[in-house]
């Protein structure tokens, strides 16, 4: 089996002007893995970074925030099948965090698609296989 790549992925929290949560998101780069899905921000933590460094660095690098406050919700591990048999699956573990306060306005930084939505407009976007489970642990916990 081939590496599991190690993501750090942040859900970016606020409430909207209803008082509801709300929650930012991205769209993956057509060319990427998983490419024109809704995304957390996030990615790859380096070698020399621990998960909570790697998260500030990537929201910082993709959606121009710094994060103030968070807390551990869910890590993932997951295996994206190839579809491509010449090509190797992908194993991914996602250390995902809840960023609940945070400086500046998220906004797209590399051009991506963005916007905030609310846990009841997740059901009409498509995001890849692994969120679900990050998606039922927002509906199920409090904090969503
Ligand atoms: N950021 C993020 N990645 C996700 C989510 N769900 C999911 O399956 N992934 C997968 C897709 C990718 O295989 C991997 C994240 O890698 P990435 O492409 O964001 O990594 P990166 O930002 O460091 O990008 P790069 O510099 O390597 O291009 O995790 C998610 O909600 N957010
Ligand atoms: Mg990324």
């Amino acid at each position: 089996m081939n590496k599991v790549v190690h993501v750090a992925v942040g859900v970016i929290k606020s409430e909207n002007a209803e008082g509801f949560p709300h929650y930012f998101l991205t769209k993956r780069l057509e060319n990427a893995h998983q490419g024109g899905k809704w995304e957390f921000p996030g990615g790859k933590v380096e070698a020399d970074e621990t998960v909570a460094q790697a998260l500030a660095r990537e929201l910082k690098e993709e959606v121009g925030i710094d994060i103030l406050s968070c807390q551990a919700l869910i890590k993932i591990e997951h295996t994206y099948l190839a579809k491509d048999k010449s090509k190797q699956d992908k194993h991914v573990c996602l250390d995902v965090y809840l960023v609940d306060n945070f400086l500046g306005e998220p906004s797209a930084q590399e051009g991506q698609g963005e916007g905030w939505f609310t846990l009841k407009q997740f059901d009409s976007l498509e995001f890849p296989e692994a969120n679900k489970e990050i998606i039922a642990e927002l509906k199920r916990s409090s904090t969503g």
